[in-house]
């Protein structure tokens, strides 16, 4: 029996329509991306910039950011600094030594100027001063876009998360054409969620980055000419759309960072780093009011909510699954801790789009079969299938032939698809080229008991 009673409760034919909105409004408002500056301050004489941060007045300010590379070539990155700094190399001999930069499409590393023309420093080939981890911008990250506001539940070793970020490329993007046309960043792993872009102060104009998700847009970038002597951060989640538009004057230089969410990393994230309230969000209380509807899956069966994000998956299959909630991004992890805070199952499956086939109901019959009594033994059996799953071990595909779906089956990331009709006769690129590694979608399937047999939590 339902333990919680809302006056909500009778008007059971509306609550997944309520549902439904409070997802829509959440992902209007959520973040895919980030971003931020940082004021470059030179110091004279002694004295740190990390004693400023007790003063609580003063602004966050770094050192100036120094690139260090070949056999012992270094050069500081500061466009304010103008003097003749003769025991140094310039900003062009940076960028000469670069490589052009590549990009990965269909299992290879290209280099074709139409579609990104960049120079590029792997990470084993500079090495910097600049760490964004003494600045707050790690935290930053983990606060805005930190798929883990889920704990992994059951698992005690999950109390120890946070996000990593492993420094991988220094690019630059020149005048009068830099640029890096659509695309999502190749995925790296099972723990990958996003990319870290860091600008370094140089004096440059155009190369904005613009990213996109599910039709919302969002500019970075775009006001060079207040930020002269500032270091600015760009983070997003890496199946995200993004680009560089092109550089039109100057030389764009960057770090880029892979981000990864970590288990272990101890000192570096703080334990008692709260993830909000499961409660805090409007879909707790519609998912709380529709689970108490004795309407709502009467029989019980299997919830299915398409993840509005793609995750890395590799060829192994669908093992290894209990890291799935710490990566959840968005919306999607919010879904997962509310149905968890309820104290429902939650399982993640990742699938591809050609394995859920048939035609996809409109919302109203989507949500109005939510309601209807039909449906039982199959779905008794399926979610004692899916219950299987729970020790980590496979379940088939089968099962999605039991999912009631919530929501709409999402479209392939359209990454590139415009600037590579001209170009290449494919649909996707990456940042590089990685077989290993492919975006996947996931669908949440949460186990509903039979109104009968449903106790939430409080
Ligand atoms: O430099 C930027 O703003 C983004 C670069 C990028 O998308 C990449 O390196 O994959
Ligand atoms: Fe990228």
């Amino acid at each position: 029996m339902a333990s919680l009673q809302h006056p909500q409760q009778t008007l059971g034919e509306g609550l997944p329509a309520q549902l439904d909105d409070a997802m829509t409004s959440y992902q209007w408002a959520s973040s895919f991306s980030c971003g931020g500056s940082l004021r470059i301050l030179p110091r004279c004489g002694f004295g740190t910039h990390y004693g400023d941060f007790t003063s609580g007045k003063k602004p966050v300010t770094c050192p100036r950011p120094i690139v260090f590379w070949g056999k012992g070539k270094h050069t500081t990155i500061d466009c304010l600094w103008t003097t003749t700094r003769s025991w140094e190399n310039s900003l062009d001999d940076l960028v000469q030594d670069c490589s052009p930069a590549t990009f990965g499409c269909d299992g290879e590393n290209v280099f074709d100027e139409k579609i990104r023309k960049a120079g590029a420093l792997a990470a084993d080939f500079f090495s910097t001063n600049f760490n964004p981890y003494d600045f707050g911008i790690v935290d930053t990250v983990a606060q805005e876009l930190a798929p883990g506001i889920v704990r992994a539940g059951k698992q005690p070793a999950v109390e120890r998360w946070g996000v990593v970020a492993e420094l991988y490329k220094l690019n630059v993007y020149s005048a009068p054409s830099g640029m890096f046309k659509p695309h999502v960043d190749t995925p790296r792993g099972r723990t990958h969620f996003g990319s870290l872009v860091v600008v370094l102060p140089t004096d440059f104009q155009g190369g904005q980055l613009r990213v996109t998700h599910k039709g919302k847009e969002r500019v970075y970038l775009d006001k060079q000419w207040l930020d002269l002597g500032t270091i600015r951060w760009v983070a997003f989640y890496s199946d995200c759309e993004h680009e560089v538009l092109p550089v039109t004057t100057g030389h764009r230089v960057t770090l880029t960072y892979q981000l990864y969410v970590s288990e272990h990393i101890g000192g570096l994230v703080q334990p008692q780093l709260q993830m909000p309230d499961s409660k805090s969000y409007p879909m707790y209380r519609c998912i709380e009011d529709m689970l108490a509807s004795p309407t709502f899956l009467k029989n019980g069966g299997i919830l299915g909510f398409h993840c509005a994000y793609q995750y890395p998956e590799t060829f192994e299959g669908t093992y290894c699954y209990e890291r799935y909630p710490l990566t959840l991004k968005g919306i999607d992890a919010v879904i997962f801790a509310v149905f968890q805070a309820l104290g429902l199952t939650v399982h993640i499956k990742p699938y591809e789009v050609r394995w859920i086939s048939g035609e996809i109901a409109d919302a109203k019959t989507r949500l109005q079969s939510l309601l209807s009594a039909e449906e039982t033994a199959s779905g008794g059996l399926a979610v004692n299938e899916l219950e299987r799953y729970c020790g980590g071990g496979y379940i088939g595909d089968e099962i999605f032939g039991h999912v009631k779906w919530f929501n709409e089956r999402p479209i392939t990331n359209p990454a590139g698809a415009g600037c590579l009709a001209d170009a290449k006769p494919t649909t996707w690129i990456g940042n590089e080229t990685e077989v290993d590694w492919d975006y996947s979608f996931r669908a949440l399937l949460v186990v509903v008991p039979a109104f009968s047999d449903r106790i939430l939590k409080a």
